[in-house]
């Protein structure tokens, strides 16, 4: 991630109902436990600093978010984010974005699947560590309902190409459908952190939606 240090989390915040770990996501998988209005579910798998969700959940508050990331630091600096603003139908689960899709989320419950500038792992004896391999978009596809949606967004030309190839032969998606690039009004209207830092670097975005029919 970025290089420079995150904010400090203003210490009077209550990050409860923002910040939760994998562990103590409810199992049986039920996100009426999670948010206050039972509502449509998108999930971000590497979620970073939370523009995504941040953004995502005040445009359109008759979804649920939940965003989940590794990183410790910056899952709860995305919930500091989200209470900041009042957003309660976003969510940030510090772990693995992988397990919470095989383990927890049954079958055809997902409106949408969101995944932005996954860590490349350039290295091809490194490419087994990349996040969008074959069983995760197999889970992707088994966790979206019927006119649910995948996007995946990269600046790196090679893991695209590599992704799309596995989402044809792997899954029953149709896509990719053209995503257009709109020019920013403001100087955080950008999908991601990462989208921002790559167009200010004037360097390509490769963006890609899917459909499950
Ligand atoms: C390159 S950053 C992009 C962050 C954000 N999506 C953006 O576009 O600004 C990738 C993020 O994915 C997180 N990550 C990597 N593997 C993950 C996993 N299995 N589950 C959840 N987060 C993961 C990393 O910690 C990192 O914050």
């Amino acid at each position: 991630m970025g290089r420079r240090a995150l904010p400090k989390i203003e210490p009077q915040l209550d990050l409860s109902a923002h910040f939760r770990t994998l562990e103590e996501l409810p199992q049986p998988w039920n996100p009426n436990a999670l948010f206050t209005k039972d509502a449509p579910l998108e999930v971000e798998i590497g979620s970073g600093k939370g523009l995504f969700l941040q953004n995502a959940a005040s445009s359109c508050p008759q979804h649920n978010f939940l965003g989940i990331e590794m990183a410790h630091k910056y899952a709860r600096f995305t919930a500091a984010r989200l209470a900041k603003r009042g957003l309660r139908n976003a969510l940030a689960v510090q772990g693995d974005g992988l397990r919470l899709m095989r383990e927890m989320i049954p079958d055809n419950t997902l409106t949408a699947v969101h995944v932005y500038f996954p860590d490349p792992w350039w290295k091809k004896r490194h490419h087994k560590r990349r996040v969008l391999n074959e069983p995760f978009l197999v889970d992707v596809y088994r966790t979206l309902r019927t006119q649910g949606r995948f996007h995946f967004w990269t600046d790196v030309q090679d893991y695209f190409e590599a992704t799309l190839q596995l989402i044809a032969a792997h899954t029953r998606f149709v896509g990719p459908l053209d995503v257009e690039e709109k020019p920013p009004e403001h100087d955080l209207d950008f999908r991601t952190h990462f989208e921002r830092r790559t167009r200010l670097n004037e360097q390509p975005v490769y963006r890609a939606e899917f459909i499950k029919k």
